[in-house]
């Protein structure tokens, strides 16, 4: 019998709004959701339906000048909303990490990737500069890229995107987060190495316990890693449900629209081998 798992990240009535010259407009309303330790909940829908809003919600991203972020949303109980940019560093990197579609623009192109996985180390770590190199090295050998520390070496444009998404993974996974939100992780790439990406967070969650939002507007993905889906339409959640249940007896008819169209795609389990 599955044990009731402790929820780690709480949504309450999220309701951002954002400053037009013709006033404010609502971009997303009445989100509510809670990821669960351990635990892969999918947040699908099409191109606009605000997924990456929510996200950035989340992890309080939105310019506050132009945006408006009502409701709660607390991390292990503590409340996120309206924290300053100062106390939400500390949490971004840490506690929640984030993984974007596009890994370029995680990097700073004039700074090797040696020298960003060492510094994001070691500003979330007491770790000193060689500690902390070797801690990169284990962990880029463990998502099994080759040469860790000639890689190290490498500026970010001397990368393929896969490898890029792995070491990205990389450096969210050597901090053990709470919970890793991945907006559309494995968009930019190709099939070999979307199967990589996807097995190594499903890895991350087996061995650390960590939460995992997994933003895509691919049901065949979501349907291979989530352990529960909420979909949005238009900035609102329009059905939320365990993923059998959504993919076995869909309530709304846009999830039945997305099923319709949806691809497939089968990610082979392998044995857990991920070590740091
Ligand atoms: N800063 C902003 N100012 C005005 N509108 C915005 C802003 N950011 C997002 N939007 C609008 O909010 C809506 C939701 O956008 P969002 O990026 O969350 O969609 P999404 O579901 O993530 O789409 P995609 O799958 O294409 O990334 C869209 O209509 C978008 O144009």
């Amino acid at each position: 019998m599955e044990t009731t798992k402790q929820t780690i990240l709480n949504i309450r009535d999220l309701h951002v709004q954002v400053k037009t010259h013709n006033g404010q407009i609502t971009l997303v309303k009445d989100i509510n959701f809670e990821l669960k330790q351990g635990k892969i909940l999918g947040l699908v829908g099409e191109s606009g339906s605000g997924k990456t809003v929510t996200s950035m919600s989340i992890l309080q991203l939105h310019d506050h000048k132009n945006m408006n972020i009502e409701g709660s949303i607390t991390l292990k109980g503590k409340e996120l909303n309206g924290l300053d940019n100062r106390e939400m560093r500390k949490i971004r990197g840490k506690d929640i990490a984030f993984i974007m579609q596009n890994p370029m623009n995680a990097f700073t192109p004039v700074f090797t990737i040696g020298h960003q996985f060492v510094e994001t180390i070691r500003t979330h770590t007491s770790l000193n500069k060689k500690q902390a190199k070797e801690l990169a090295v284990d962990v880029l050998h463990s998502v099994n890229l080759p040469e860790p520390s000639k890689l190290l070496k490498k500026y970010p444009f001397q990368l393929s995107g896969g490898m890029l998404q792995r070491v990205m993974i990389a450096m969210a996974a050597c901090l053990h987060p709470s919970v890793i939100i991945a907006d559309e992780p494995t968009t930019a790439l190709d099939v070999h190495n979307q199967l990589l990406v996807l097995r190594l967070l499903d890895n991350i969650r087996c061995e650390f316990g960590t939460s995992i939002l997994l933003i895509s507007h691919d049901l065949g993905v979501i349907s291979e890693m989530a352990d529960d889906v909420i979909v949005m339409q238009k900035g609102r959640v329009v059905e939320k449900a365990d993923v059998f249940e959504l993919f076995d007896h869909p309530q709304h008819d846009y999830t039945k629209k997305l099923l319709r169209t949806r691809p497939s795609l089968y990610i082979e389990k392998q044995p857990y081998t991920y070590q740091l």
